[in-house]
């Protein structure tokens, strides 16, 4: 059984007269321990997608499977508790509270679930053992990205959702950032899953799903997915 199942998944959002087909009839899924990337052009409705994976969202129509259960059919409570301990979330833009340290913030996150990880131990796993008493204005962006993945990851997430997570980060530090997100799934087996516009991201993925007009365009497996050291944008 694979751990996610997306099947005939349609979203519409309605304002007004004006019915826009976000998600069209998405069909894929995802094995445990794999890193996915979710590609497309801007407006193809990869957040709206990564949205309804992470319980933010509901589909209009079509089921969400996740571990066995149809969380297409979850009432908000169990949404909640979904996205509270299932799902790990990195945005582009960080959103770290300010006026918490890097470890308050990872344990604010980590507090709201049972057997979660250490702050200072997740905060180590991202290289930034000897910052975590900073606040984020004293962090460079990279840095900052790296507390917000070690906020998601302290919780022990089955998933790991990330939106355009390199967007708002120059080349190089982009690349740390990629090789953090890599080496959770390779050697920590969590399952994570990259929404981004660059191509060039594709080639370190075991998947990557082509969103164009919420349409699922092309799945493309990878069974020897590169090293980050390889990808150049
Ligand atoms: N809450 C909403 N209400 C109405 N329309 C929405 C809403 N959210 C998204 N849309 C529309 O759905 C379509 C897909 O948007 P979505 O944000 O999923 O695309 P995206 O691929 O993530 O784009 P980007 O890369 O620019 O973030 C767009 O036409 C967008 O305007």
């Amino acid at each position: 059984m694979s751990l996610i199942e997306v099947k005939k998944c349609s979203k519409e959002y309605k304002t007004g007269k004006i019915t826009i087909l976000a998600n069209n009839n998405i069909t894929f899924s995802i094995e445990k321990g794999q890193l996915v990337v979710i590609l497309g052009a801007s407006g193809a409705g990869k957040s709206t997608l990564l949205n309804i994976l992470g319980g933010m969202d509901t589909c209009t129509s079509g089921d969400v499977i996740v571990n066995g259960n149809k969380i297409t059919n979850y009432s908000k409570n169990e949404l909640t508790n979904y996205r509270r301990k299932d799902v790990g979330f990195v945005f582009q833009f960080y959103n770290l509270i300010p006026n918490l340290t890097a470890k308050e913030n990872v344990e604010l996150a980590a507090e709201i679930v049972p057997n979660a990880m250490e702050a200072s131990e997740a905060l180590e796993a991202v290289g930034l053992g000897e910052r975590m008493n900073n606040f984020p204005a004293q962090l460079s962006g990279g840095e900052q990205q790296r507390v917000a993945i070690a906020r998601a990851i302290a919780k022990n997430p089955a998933i790991l959702l990330c939106d355009e997570p390199t967007g708002a980060l120059d080349y190089q530090t982009g690349k740390n950032i990629l090789r953090i997100l890599q080496e959770m799934s390779t050697k920590k087996g969590s399952t994570v899953i990259i929404v981004t516009h660059n191509a060039a991201i594709a080639s370190i993925a075991n998947q990557v799903i082509h969103i164009h007009d919420g349409q699922v365009k092309k799945l493309e497996k990878n069974d020897h997915p590169a090293n980050i050291s390889e990808i150049e944008w």
